[in-house]
Parts: structure tokens; sequence; C-alpha cells
């Protein structure tokens, strides 16, 4: 299932709050609103919100295109600045927002505003379309790691949801699945935000892919049992030395794995890896409300004044993860080193 979808130059999110209990679609035409669904989780996920501030940019240039260029672009960056400061973890957002801003800065000269707006649009239809290539390309490359029989455990979503299809981490699992793998996932439901549950496990069930949803605090028990074979997961942000950003959780899982001899597979594009980043503790961790912890939704399972902490992401050091996978190949035991190596090369 796809979360985005951009017909009558408009821009259509499902609105993952409400999966999978409801489907709801909502239009957006103002770049404001699509900032406010980036930050509020309407849309989410890594490569979904590089798409979508794309697309944000793409409403931007058309509302200003009876603009002069200087106008166009004054309101065209602030459009960018306005979207770029909704989530600071996940990269993705930044170099969706970069690539649109070149595409003003290399034609501003020789186009009118009008062509200028067109070759936005297209940009941001070819970056939501190469991400679907990308998605299938990483589950090639991945699905071979994964062994006939095989326990996947998987935690938040990485999955169509979180990108404009067919995911990382479950792009992973859909092609072992694909492969006629027999194969069976975990989702752990991803405590505050509850990802896993309401979303992974809705669309491994979509796709027959055999899932158990468990919570965050099994996934120990579940390896001591001998239940789980590899771990994968996605990124938010993987630092130059192959640190990685995600969902928070993540780094307890990897700690676990690493505990039980358990492969660590972390599934993303190569547009998550910051080379401007060296090490992962400067990677921005964003902290969200605490409303986020207090309550489910509109349940409080908190007294209303509890104190709270909500940081959304943790860092997985490189030494705790087995490989990285992207859609250009396999990045093995991550360090500076295997990275640069991995850059010269492809
Ligand atoms: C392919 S999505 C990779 C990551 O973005 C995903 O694992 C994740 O952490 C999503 O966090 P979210 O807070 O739901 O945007």
């Amino acid at each position: 299932m796809r979360p985005m979808k951009w017909e009558n130059r408009r821009l259509k999110l499902v609105n993952q709050l409400l999966l999978p209990e409801q489907e709801q679609w909502i239009e957006y035409s103002d770049y404001n609103d699509v900032a406010t669904a980036i930050k509020t989780m309407v849309v989410r996920g890594a490569p979904a919100i590089g798409a979508t501030a794309a697309f944000g940019l793409a409403l931007a240039a058309l509302k200003y295109r009876n603009s002069a260029i200087d106008e166009f672009q004054s309101n065209f960056d602030n459009a960018a600045d306005i979207l770029a400061k909704t989530r600071p973890t996940a990269v993705n957002l930044f170099w969706a927002i970069e690539r649109m801003k070149r595409v003003v800065n290399e034609n501003r000269e020789q186009c009118t505003v009008p062509e200028l707006v067109e070759k936005l649009v297209r940009e941001a239809e070819n970056i939501a379309e190469e991400d679907i290539i990308i998605n299938k390309s990483i589950g090639k490359h991945g699905g071979n790691l994964i062994p006939d029989n095989a326990q996947i455990y998987t935690h938040c979503n990485a999955g169509a949801l979180a990108t404009v299809d067919y995911g990382t981490a479950l792009g992973v699992i859909r092609n072992a699945h694909e492969q006629g793998k027999n194969i069976h996932v975990y989702a752990g439901e991803t405590r505050p935000f509850l990802q896993g549950s309401r979303l992974t496990t809705f669309e491994l069930m979509k796709d027959n892919i055999p899932v158990t949803l468990v919570t965050d605090n099994m996934a120990g028990f579940l390896m001591k049992q001998g239940k789980v074979d590899c771990v994968i997961v996605g990124a938010d942000r993987v630092a130059g030395n192959g640190d990685v950003a995600n969902k928070i959780g993540t780094y307890s899982l990897s700690v676990l794995a690493k505990e039980h001899n358990i492969p660590f597979y972390v599934a993303a594009p190569i547009s998550t890896i910051d080379l401007n980043i060296d090490h992962g503790d400067d990677i921005e961790i964003e902290e969200r409300g605490v409303d986020e912890v207090i309550k489910i939704f509109d349940a409080y399972i908190a007294p209303k004044d509890a104190v709270a902490y909500h940081p959304a992401f943790d860092v997985t050091p490189n030494s705790n993860i087995t490989a990285i996978i992207t859609e250009k190949g396999i990045i093995k035991n991550p360090s500076l080193e295997a990275m640069k190596s991995f850059f010269n090369k492809i």
C-alpha cells in the first residue's frame, strides 16, 4: 500500500495516524499543511517524508508560478525552510529538499518561471518513482541474506508506508517471501507510537506474510528461546562510520542480537547515508512531545502530570551491525574504512 499519491497536481496522503482502523486520504494543495502532516506524522518514515517534502515544494512552486524569478526563489526557499524544520533526524528529508533546490539553482538563468515549475514537479515525481526502484533493489540484495525458514524480527515500520512503496527492511522481507522462502516475522509493537503494531503487522498481513506481533520487551526472551534468526530494521540516518540512527528501541535490539549471536541487518537507501557526519553521536535526535508517552492516542496510560521523556530515535553503533543493505550492494561489518571503500567502488 502506497502512503502517497500525486494526482491532478495535488498531494494525497493516507493518514497513518488512523491506520489500520480507518483508511482516510487527505488532499494537500498547500506546502504549510504538508509540513504539518510531516510533523504530526500523518506521513512518517525517512524515505516517505523525503518524497512528501519534495511534493510539498512542487506545491509551493505551483503556488508561485506567476511570480518574477527573484520573488519565486525567495518564496520557494522559504517553503524549503518550513519543510526542513519539521523533523530533524531523517536525512532523506534534507536530501530531497536539496535536490529540489538544486533544480532551481541550476535552471533559474535559462528557464522561465513556468518552465522551472514544470521541472520541479517532474523532479518530485522522479524522487518518488526512483524510491520504489531503489527499494526493490535493496530487497534483491537483502533477500539473498535471508535463509529459508528464517524467523525475522523487525522494529517500527520500514515498509511500503514508510517509503513510496515496497519498503526497505520490509522490502528485504518481501523479496525473501517472493523468492518462495518460508519466512515468519516478529513485529515489535514499537512504543510509544506503535508503528510496528499498527502499520507493520497491517502491511505484512495484507501481503500474506506470516507475522506475529510482540511487545518490545519480549524481544530478549524470543532470542533466548532461539526464535529469532536475524533482525532487520530501517534507518533514519547512517553516519559516515556506519553508526545508524533509527526508531527508539533499535539500539537495545542490537545489543540483544549481539548477545545472542544473531545477525543484525540495516536496510537503507544511499540517500539515508550522511557522509557529512562521521559519527552517530553527532546525529540530531528528535525529541517528541511527552503526550505520546503518557497517552496512547486519546487514552491516558499514566497520571496526566507524570514526568516523561521521549527521544524518538537512538543510535546503534557500527560494531553491533552485521551489514547495511543498500540498493548498490551490501556493506559488511560497517566502519569508516568499510564505508569509504564501498563509496569508492560504487
Ligand atoms: C524505511 S523507514 C526507516 C525509518 O524511518 C524507520 O525505521 C523509522 O524509524 C520511522 O520513524 P518514524 O518516527 O515513524 O518516522
